[in-house]
């Protein structure tokens, strides 16, 4: 037992560094937060058996996606979560970890707070203050204990938003001339005509992005974000024929979907152009269809995490459009801010709802988060934003409770208009959503059209219904692969279907789906597995190669070269064009008959079938959550499945991922 001046103390059975290798080898931490923890003290000389802890702890939160270690999340009882041993000697007796406090319990945050503050490893910044003058690798605020690094992109990426949100120089040309709000108003009455008594929140959407300098569109899949956004790039290009803007994504397929989108958005609307709108057609081709990744954006330095722009060299652009927000991480989304330029506009798009990015944070869902009000979800603005867009859309919209600038830059849409309000796939996507799992229950027991449930079996081997499913569903491809069909169009057949799983590894993981189903394809003669690649292999690229212009998550399929008959890896690029790649010099790579759901992002499939596995454990517990479900569940337009139990799916329904980070309450300061 170790105790200090202060009121809290750490209680153990053994010594720190025995205990935290039991804790590695029940897997609960890795050797990385272990080693993480034990250097941090011997740099700073401080033999603290808490402060250890403490910086395990730390860690562990930094490899699970986590921005920070809020100090009240600590489970005090049992800080390392570990597990009772099964079995006891008086060698190995069962390990037990616990941060105690004498006097009241609720004090230890602080106390904690206290003793880290004490620490030479530990900056705690005060208001206002931008930089540690010792440039400690720690720093602690609001009793969140951060890796400086980290602390650093949140506070830029809160203070950009922020300051992005304040600036209202459109805001005040509106208000300021008569003329020119009549003019907007004017334009947003012609291109969302009201056919409806609803509210049209898409023309109220267009109205809070022409009148911010920051907007933030969210909405699931089919609620017409894309569709708002085409109609307010033509109303700015109109009103801006100069302006410079840039489309992105956060990945390729990403941003080939939005090149796609905008591409269908621009269609629709010519057809909408007629009447007085008609002078409206120049604004609308000159909207650019091209999008590119972030990273193609901001200009990558091989072998460096840092880019080409920066603030020192920012972007040439007026306006940046930014789609599918919610799979941009922390880093990325702070070096994409501190590279926009002082002056430029920002709009965001995404679903707030969907996993939170790969890598560390939840930005979207962050800076969504003061819109939340309980169970229900509510617009935030002023008295006197409500009041512009009231005037702007010509219907009276009311004003939120609270009071922050943000609240004026966003706006939700609800209402999908690619699934009809009664269609299994939406219904199921709202039950899971809303975390009612009789609600989704009483969806499968409905037996939509859409949606099938295959009950699981033993063995992933004695799933002939599911297997069969997959093989049908792959079939079509495969068999325009076979009579040496254009490489684009096998690969458009081919993304009709996908095989969706939480994890990699394991029988029920990507790795294992993958082996199955290639078995089961062979089976079925609709492909010849006899050598590593072979036609009709589809594959997904997993580490970034910037000489070939290939990057990690990207899809293609291995296919005969119609000019010679070599086999070669083809890729579409965003721009629709196809890109071949002789295999051997592909970057590492996997088959791509099932992909995890997190690497789906992004993407959109005809069907998806979605698999569970029968007994998660571990991580793979923490892995199944309510997100995922319905991240898997939205990326299918007509048709979902789902091979499960019961028990597993509700499981999932029920459990939600919170991602510690301070960025929501930096954004809504009454949070
Ligand atoms: N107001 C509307 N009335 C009728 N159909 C609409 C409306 N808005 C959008 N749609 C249609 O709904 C479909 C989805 O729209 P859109 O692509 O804009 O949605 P989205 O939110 O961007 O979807 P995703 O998240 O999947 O990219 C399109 O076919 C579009 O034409």
């Amino acid at each position: 037992m170790s105790t200090y001046n202060l009121d809290i103390a750490l209680h153990t059975n053994l010594p720190l560094t025995e205990l935290l290798k039991v804790a590695e080898q029940q897997g609960v931490i890795t050797a990385l937060d272990r080693h993480f923890a034990i250097e941090l003290c011997e740099l700073s000389n401080e033999p603290n058996e808490l402060l250890q802890l403490l910086l395990t702890l730390l860690s562990k939160q930094l490899s699970s996606q986590h921005s920070c270690l809020p100090l009240q999340h600590i489970e005090f009882a049992n800080p390392l979560g570990l597990r009772p041993q099964a079995t006891i000697t008086e060698d190995a007796p069962a390990p037990y970890c616990a941060i105690a406090c004498q006097s009241d319990v609720a004090t230890a945050p602080q106390q904690l707070a206290t003793l880290l503050a004490q620490s030479s490893l530990v900056w705690c910044p005060n208001l206002g203050e931008e930089e540690d003058p010792l440039n400690r690798p720690l720093v602690l605020e609001q009793q969140r204990l951060y890796l400086r690094r980290y602390w650093r992109y949140e506070k830029s990426v809160a203070d950009r938003l922020l300051s992005l949100a304040t600036d209202s120089d459109i805001a005040v040309q509106l208000d300021g001339e008569p003329r020119f709000m009549q003019q907007v108003s004017a334009l947003l009455d012609g291109l969302f005509p009201n056919h409806a008594t609803d509210i049209d929140w898409q023309k109220i959407a267009a109205a809070t992005t022409l009148s911010r300098n920051l907007s933030v569109i969210t909405g699931g899949p089919g609620t017409g974000k894309t569709t708002t956004v085409t109609k307010v790039l033509l109303l700015l290009m109109h009103l801006q024929p100069a302006l410079r803007l840039r489309l992105v994504a956060p990945t390729g397929k990403a941003a080939a979907r939005l090149s796609e989108s905008i591409k269908g958005s621009k269609a629709r609307l010519q057809a909408e152009l007629t009447g007085e709108l008609e002078s409206l057609l120049p604004a609308l081709h000159a909207i650019p269809e091209e999008a590119a990744t972030i990273h193609r954006l901001l200009g990558v330095i091989p072998d460096d995490s840092r880019f080409r722009h920066h603030q020192n060299n920012p972007l040439v652009l007026d306006l940046l459009i930014v789609d599918e927000a919610s799979m941009v991480d922390l880093p990325l989304m702070a070096k994409l801010l501190d590279a926009l330029p002082e002056k430029a506009r920002l709009i965001l798009l995404g679903d707030q709802d969907q996993l939170a990015s790969v890598e560390a944070g939840a930005v979207l869902a962050d800076i969504c988060h003061g819109l939340r009000d309980g169970h229900q979800w509510r617009m935030q603005y002023s008295h006197q934003q409500s009041s512009r867009l009231s005037q702007l859309c010509g219907v009276k919209i009311p004003a939120g409770t609270r009071s922050e600038p943000l609240g004026d830059s966003l706006c939700m849409l609800r209402h999908s208009h690619r699934f009809k309000d009664d269609a299994g796939i939406g219904v199921l996507a709202a039950a899971v959503n809303n975390g009612t799992v009789n609600k989704a229950k009483e969806v499968w027991a409905k037996q939509y059209p859409e949606l099938t449930w295959f009950e699981q079996q033993s063995s992933i081997t004695a799933e002939r219904a599911l297997l069969k499913h997959c093989v049908e569903q792959y079939r079509p491809y495969l068999a325009l692969a076979q009579q040496q069909a254009e490489p684009h169009q096998v690969l458009r057949a081919y993304n009709q279907f996908r095989v969706l799983s939480a994890m990699r590894t394991g029988e029920y993981g990507v790795d294992g789906l993958n082996l199955i189903i290639t078995r089961q394809l062979a089976q079925a003669k609709l492909i010849v597995p006899s050598q590593e690649f072979y036609s009709g292999r589809p594959i997904i690229i997993r580490s970034n190669d910037y000489n070939l212009g290939l990057f990690n998550g990207d899809i293609g399929i291995i296919l005969q070269d119609p000019s010679n008959q070599r086999l070669m890896a083809w890729f579409e690029r965003a721009d629709g064009s196809m890109m071949k790649v002789l295999p051997a010099r592909l970057p590492s790579h996997d088959s791509c008959f099932a992909m995890t759901v997190h690497k789906s992002q992004g993407s959109e499939f005809a069907a998806v079938t979605m698999i569970l596995p029968p007994n998660p454990r571990g991580a793979q517990m923490q892995l199944l959550c309510r997100e995922l479900l319905y991240t898997a569940i939205t990326r299918a337009k007509t048709h979902f499945s789902c091979s499960g139990t019961e028990p597993v799916f509700n499981l999932a329904v029920k459990q939600l991922t919170l991602r510690a980070s301070g960025l929501a309450s930096r954004l809504w300061s009454s949070h």
